[in-house]
């Protein structure tokens, strides 16, 4: 079958001048590509989504499919299949049904539907459940039928709306790795709309971090974590959340409270900047390391496997920073903290931009 790269040209949708939930975003995906879309609510995910869909018209830019343009095609003309968070199932047609529907309405050979429905089914694990009707099933069952819905289509791109929303903790688990297995043998590009960070850092070839309709950065999953394009993205990604402090430069050093950090040579000129370090780069020192900065117990939050410890710096206790530390060791009574150099993170104060 052939497969299609998708790309996004300058793409562009205005409600009205402030309205603005998609400002020029241009993307390619690679043909079996997974690429996420990920922003806080309003960002304009779901937007992006149905453009690429054709349920929505963009106010300007375009829209490819390998080298044909199909900004303006019909939803139906586009072979796109999408899973919405909804599952939107036939409630009066069982699985077997909901499942080849699509294939029938496109004229498939009776036995070309049999083969794709069984392979399916034995994948997502559905072979029992084919004669039962989506109201005699579970959640995660009935969100497994809309994923093999659009599985059997075999379509050029699939469009995947938060379709793990609806499902409990653990069952979230257990259906996003099944995706994972299931997609990754797949060879037309997919696009899934998650504001679940762990959704998007697990699943994705790339992410695309979306904010106010801007593109804030596209990039492998650990670049995102690692080399944070901006503050929105260095705050966004990660939990907890990553430490970030406006801290002071002079004397070529940046100012954690009393404590001086070495800075990099370019940002001596700047006289502020924000510094920023992940919870669990931040560690807790023994009293012999050298440099450690005495700090004092505000907060302990039990997470399970990991503490989340907020302590204040013993020489400016309104400046505060989260740890993670094992659950299983003591807290000291005698606290410091140490991080290494490399794990720091620098951006401008005004623009919020990596530097
Ligand atoms: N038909 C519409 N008319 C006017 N404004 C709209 C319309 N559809 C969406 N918007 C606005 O566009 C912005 C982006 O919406 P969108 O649904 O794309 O966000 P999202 O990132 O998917 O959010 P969520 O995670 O909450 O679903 C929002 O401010 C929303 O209110």
């Amino acid at each position: 079958m052939a497969s299609f790269a998708l790309e996004l040209r300058q793409l562009r949708k205005a409600y009205s001048p402030s309205v603005v939930p998609v400002a020029n975003l241009s993307l390619q995906l690679q043909p079996g590509e997974f690429l996420t879309l990920l922003g806080p609510s309003g960002c304009g995910k779901s937007t992006t989504l149905r453009l690429i869909a054709g349920l929505d018209q963009p106010t300007s830019g375009s829209i490819w499919l390998g080298d044909r343009e199909i900004t303006t095609l019909p939803p139906g003309d586009r072979d796109m299949a999408m899973v919405f968070q909804s599952y939107a199932l036939y409630p009066h047609l069982n699985v077997r049904q909901n499942l080849t529907l699509g294939l029938q309405i496109r004229r498939t050979s009776a036995a070309e539907i049999e083969q794709r429905l069984q392979q399916v089914a034995h994948n997502l694990e559905l072979d029992h459940l084919l004669d039962r009707r989506p109201a005699q099933l579970s959640g995660g069952q009935r969100q497994r039928v809309a994923l093999g819905r659009a599985l059997v289509r075999q379509p050029s791109v699939f469009l995947l709306d938060e379709p793990l929303s609806n499902l409990d903790a653990l069952l979230r688990e257990q259906v996003r790795a099944q995706m994972k297995a299931l997609f990754s043998q797949q060879a037309s590009p997919v696009v899934y709309v998650t504001h679940d960070q762990t959704e998007a850092l697990s699943l994705s070839h790339r992410i695309a971090i979306l904010n106010g309709g801007h593109l804030q950065q596209l990039d492998s999953p650990d670049r995102i974590y690692q080399a944070p394009a901006n503050a929105f993205v260095a705050g966004f990604i990660g939990s907890p959340r990553m430490n970030l402090l406006p801290l002071p430069i002079h004397s070529g050093q940046a100012w954690l409270g009393s404590r001086a950090l070495p800075i990099p040579s370019h940002l001596a000129a700047r006289s502020q900047v924000l510094w920023g370090l992940r919870p669990e780069h931040l560690k807790l020192a023994t009293p012999e390391v050298e440099r450690a900065i005495p700090v004092q117990l505000h907060l302990t939050e039990n997470l399970g496997m990991q503490r989340l410890l907020t302590v204040a710096i013993a020489a400016n206790p309104e400046v505060r920073l989260r740890l993670l530390m094992p659950s299983d060791q003591p807290i000291p009574t005698d606290l410091q903290v140490t991080f290494e150099p490399e794990s720091q993170h620098w951006f401008c104060p005004s623009t919020g931009d990596r530097l």
